[in-house]
Parts: structure tokens; sequence; C-alpha cells
């Protein structure tokens, strides 16, 4: 008999990639997508609301609630950098969609991802695309939210290679570089999934072609908004493709044999030129001195990634829909 669908929560700031991650996840029936939560990022906060609910539209899924997450840093700051010139000022590769009929329930992500953990003790994970903030915030607001999670996974960190917001940080974590020392160090179960991996997965433009060459209904969609994206990775980048992060993530909670992963204790620089530097302790030395390290939890971050099977996996799903 087939294992009951994993429950997840998406934790979202779509978001061209996370786009990707959402209909991947609604196509997948190793799990059940139990709600989205919203954050900045990508795009502000409000604007994430707004692109969740639309990509539920157009995924026939109103059925799945949407609840808004923060819309400052965990340190109440409002001067956010939002990677606008990756998806666009709509975050949605500037497709100018209509609003969307729906509306966010009332509760806000926090109270949210707090209740459900607390609902479903133990079974629920919570897929993070976006900085930390709502998560630190559950973390924070209630003392038991870490042992009610089931997992944590996250698309966040550059591990021992260099940033994509500068040579020391990843956007993710550099969003919110408080907020993801708190998860880090929380003692949730934890797999952190950085750009060392997502690098390794790339789309190229001739999947592309593929994808509009086919007749399914989300890889329609994302040929329309996926322009911006490449041409963004064309000029950044020297790949003749973009990074797949926000579904090579997803794809931890779908599929996690389909990574290797090592397990050590994470933290993450929260001031000065490294700001948002995410350095993993591998515990191969035991240190004389007490250091910041010592005594955290330890928490697992992926190590290698079966790209062409990720890759195949997701076309395979956008294909069939
Ligand atoms: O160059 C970039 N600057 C800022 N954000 C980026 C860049 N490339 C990708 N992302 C976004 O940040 C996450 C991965 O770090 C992904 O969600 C991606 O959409």
């Amino acid at each position: 008999m087939a294992a009951e669908p994993k429950k997840i929560i998406i934790d979202t700031d779509p978001g061209i990639d996370d786009a990707m991650a959402i209909f991947l996840a609604l196509r997948s029936p190793e799990v059940e997508v139990i709600g989205l939560t919203t954050i900045y990022g990508n795009v502000y906060t409000t604007l994430a609301t707004r692109n969740a609910l639309h990509l539920l539209e157009i995924a026939g899924r109103t059925d799945i609630p949407v609840a808004e997450g923060s819309h400052v840093t965990i340190t109440q700051g409002t001067k956010l950098r939002i990677a606008d010139f990756v998806h666009g000022a709509d975050g949605l590769g500037n497709q100018n969609f209509p609003p969307p009929k729906g509306n966010p329930i009332e509760q806000s992500a926090v109270d949210f991802l707090i209740e459900q953990a607390n609902l479903y003790r133990g079974k629920v994970t919570v897929v993070a695309l976006g900085p930390l903030t709502n998560i630190a915030l559950a973390i924070q607001q209630d003392p038991a939210f870490v042992k009610n999670i089931g997992q944590i996974v996250l698309l966040g960190g550059a591990f021992a290679v260099n940033g994509n917001v500068n040579p020391a940080a990843e956007a993710n974590i550099f969003g919110d570089p408080d907020a993801a020392d708190v998860v880090f160090t929380s003692g949730a179960d934890i797999v952190a999934v950085g750009i060392n991996v997502t690098h390794q997965v790339v789309m190229t433009d001739a999947d592309r072609e593929k994808l509009a060459l086919s007749n399914g209904k989300f890889a329609q969609y994302l040929c329309k908004i996926l322009d911006v994206y490449f041409s963004y990775h064309h000029e950044a980048y020297c790949t003749r493709g973009v990074y797949l992060h926000d579904p090579t993530a997803l794809l931890v909670a779908v599929n996690p044999s389909l990574f290797t992963y090592t397990e050590g204790v994470v933290r993450v620089q929260t001031s000065g030129i490294t700001r948002g530097l995410t350095l993993l302790y591998n515990k191969q030395k035991r240190f004389e001195e007490i250091t910041e390290w010592s005594d955290k939890p330890t928490v697992k971050v992926a190590v290698t990634v079966d790209a062409p099977t990720v890759v195949k996996l997701l076309m395979d799903r956008l294909m069939n829909s």
C-alpha cells in the first residue's frame, strides 16, 4: 500500500523558481500541500501573497489556504533586499496577470505554522524557500514548535562556496541572517539545501524548448514567465540555462534519497562584510576552547544531488500536468 502523503507547508516568496516548486509539489503524489505561507525576498510580502493566490488559481487548487507572513525582518528591519532583477517587478516574469479573486486567510503565517505543527504533531514538513523570518518567529513564539514540527527543509546558504548576493552570502540567508541563525540553532530537524547544491541543477535552454512543446498546463504557464529568469542567468552567470533552486529543495521533501548529506552545527554571520555567511562546523576537530558552535544542535546539510534525475522528475511532472 502506498504511504500516506507527507503533509507540507511551503513558505514562499514567489518568484519564478518558487512557482516551479509549487507546481511540482502539486504534481507530486508523495506530498500533500496543506498551505502556503508567504514572505518577502524575490518580491515584497504583499505581492508574494498575491502571487501565491494567483498560482493556486492557475493550478485550480484554491482549496489550499494562503497565510500572509512577516513584512519585516526579525529585528523589525524594513530595508529589505528584493530580487526583482531576477524575477521581474511582479515576481512572475512581468506578465501583468490579473489580480487573484481569492484572499489570504485571517490567520498570520506564524500562527498558521504553529497551529498546523500542533495539529499534526511530528507530521508536517515546512519547505522554506525564502528568508526564514516566519519560521524563526514561530520558534520564538511557541516553545513547542521545534518538537511539534516534523522537519524543516530550507533553501538557503552557500556552504564552502561563494554566495549569490555577494561572495559571502546567499540571498535567502542574507534576507534575514538573524532569523536564519535562530532557525539553524533551534534544535529542530533541519535539512539545508544551499547553492553549492542547487547550482548543480540546471534547466537548459533545450529543456525549456521541450517544456514549450508539451501540452502540460504548468509547462505552458511556466514557459510564459521563464523569459526574465533565463535572461538574468544568461547575463549574470556563464550557464546556458537557469538554476533550479526552489524545485530542487522541494524534492528533499519528496524524495530525500536524491541527495547525500553531512551533519554539523551551522551558524550565520549577522554583521559586517560577511553578513549572511553560513558556516558549517563539521565536528572533525574537538576544539580546546568553547566556541559559538559548541553545544549547539546539529542540522543536516545537503552535499551532493542526482541532478539529471531532479531535472527529469521536474520536467516530467510539469509536462504531464
Ligand atoms: O543573483 C541572485 N540574487 C538574489 N536572489 C537570487 C539570485 N539568484 C537567484 N536568486 C533567488 O534566491 C534564491 C536562491 O538564492 C532563489 O529563490 C532564487 O530565486
